[in-house]
């Protein structure tokens, strides 16, 4: 049995954990549960380390990506990108992602995708991290055990002579690492099933070909949608990018394009093809593109309902990773966002590898429960909606909330800023 949190220092332990994802949050936890003395499994459903860096043309059959029996694709990269944090931040503290001397590889300080796998891969390679991972095979269950404290998994063969096979294993712990950018959220539109035009989520972007010359609306204020909308910019008649909060004078066209607005949110679509924005200008456009963001999906995951997700706030959450009721036999790594996320995900993973063996003590269930109240109750104090509770960038929600920060001044601030640094604009 695995020791209650809180209590008296317990003998060093080894135990059997399943890690669900072989992302870069995986592939860390792989390595620091496996330094820390336990015996890991680490699921993975695609045929490759990398998770989100694993960049495919594919898109899925829905490009807004609502429809429950689309066929999945889990990465939400364009081919384009280039990372948005300098490479110098995204290493792990032992393993620094440093320039190679090899005409193959890209060494600029904000590299494009397919260096940040090749630096994956190099990890995994150095670590022996693939002899831990059972690649095509998805985690379909993860189901409490109750009375021996234990998880069990069900897992489905996805290729091979075995595909379709399931197999049911008994583990210790689980960490899910899963990713939270695959499962788009979307802006809710009054009018949008009679408006002729059509929608796509960033999470299907790849490039900006299909938007010759059309007239592009799109929402957002992600770091994607900078990238995003300065690529479109390129091709499109006209883009409008809808703000959720603007100040007077910044809305109409943007002084440094031709072809950009700047809007306030959408306030209704109509059948003849036009967009109304909150302050009565109208548009007629082709293409709505919503770089809204993602949900957290956890589709698998039966926790009898201690663990929850409601308005992607899932919780409750010590500090992010441990459902006080079942800490730490389950834990996440990578929820924050606005955050570094490599070095974030090797802090997580050794806590909870430290925890899992009794080095480390977590407080009582209690004591956590309240740490998690506190928290909670911090964010409504600031009018924080419980969508931003896994947000790290807390300074900037608390500004744009008391409205001594405004969301455009970030947004163009931001994509100057991504202008200048990366395409040398
Ligand atoms: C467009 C975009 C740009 C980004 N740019 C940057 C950047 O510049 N710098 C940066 O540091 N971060 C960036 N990020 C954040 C990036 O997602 C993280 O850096 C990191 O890659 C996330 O790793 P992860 O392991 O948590 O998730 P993922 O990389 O998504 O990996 C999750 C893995 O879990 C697997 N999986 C999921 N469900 C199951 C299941 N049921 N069974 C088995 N396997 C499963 C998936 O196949 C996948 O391999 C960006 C994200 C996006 C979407």
């Amino acid at each position: 049995m695995l020791r209650s949190p809180g209590h008296a220092p317990q003998p060093i332990v080894s135990r059997h954990v399943a890690v669900i994802g072989a992302g870069a949050a995986g592939l860390v936890t792989a390595r620091e549960l496996r330094r820390e003395g336990h015996s890991v499994v680490v699921f993975e459903r695609g045929d490759q380390v990398g998770g989100t860096w694993v960049y495919t043309p594919n898109v899925e059959s829905d490009p807004i990506g609502l429809e429950p029996t689309r066929t999945a694709v889990h990465s939400s990269l364009y081919d384009s990108l280039r990372t948005n944090i300098p490479r110098e931040a995204m290493g792990f503290r032992d393993y620094p992602f440093v320039p190679k001397d090899d005409p193959d590889r890209d060494p600029r300080r904000f590299p494009g995708h397919r260096e940040v796998l090749m630096y994956l891969q190099d990890f995994t390679r150095e670590f022996r991290i693939d002899e831990l991972v059972r690649f095509e095979t998805e985690v379909v269950r993860v189901r409490l055990v109750e009375e021996e404290e234990k998880w069990k998994i069900k897992s489905k063969q996805r290729s091979g002579t075995e595909m379709g096979l399931e197999l049911d294993e008994i583990f210790d712990a689980v960490v899910v690492c899963n990713g939270h950018f695959t499962e788009p959220r979307v802006a809710y539109i009054p009018g949008i099933n009679g408006w002729p035009g059509k929608q796509m989520h960033s999470h299907n972007y790849r490039n900006p070909e299909s938007f010759q010359d059309q007239v592009v609306v799109l929402i957002g204020n992600s770091v994607s949608a900078f990238d995003i909308s300065w690529e479109v910019a390129g091709v499109a008649k006209e883009i409008h990018i809808a703000a959720r909060t603007v100040i007077d004078g910044t809305f109409g066209k943007q002084p440094a394009y031709d072809n950009v607005w700047l809007h306030p949110m959408i306030k209704d679509v109509c059948e003849d093809g036009s967009v109304n924005f909150l302050d009565g200008s109208i548009v007629i456009a082709n293409i709505i593109l919503h770089c809204t963001g993602y949900k957290y999906h956890f589709p698998f995951l039966e926790t009898n309902g201690i663990v929850t997700v409601d308005d992607n706030r899932v919780g409750p959450l010590y500090k992010h990773i441990f459902p006080p009721a079942l800490a730490p036999r389950l834990s996440f790594v990578g929820l924050p966002w606005k955050a570094i996320p490599f070095p974030m995900f090797e802090l997580q993973s050794k806590w909870i590898g430290g925890v899992l063996s009794n080095r480390f003590t977590l407080p009582s269930q209690e004591e956590m429960m309240e740490d998690v109240e506190t928290f909670y109750s911090s964010l409504e104090t600031f009018g924080t909606p419980k969508r931003y509770t896994h947000c790290l960038g807390d300074n900037l929600v608390i500004l744009v909330n008391s409205g001594a920060y405004n969301m455009t001044d970030f947004h163009f601030s931001l994509f100057k800023f991504h202008t200048n640094i990366r395409y040398g604009g």
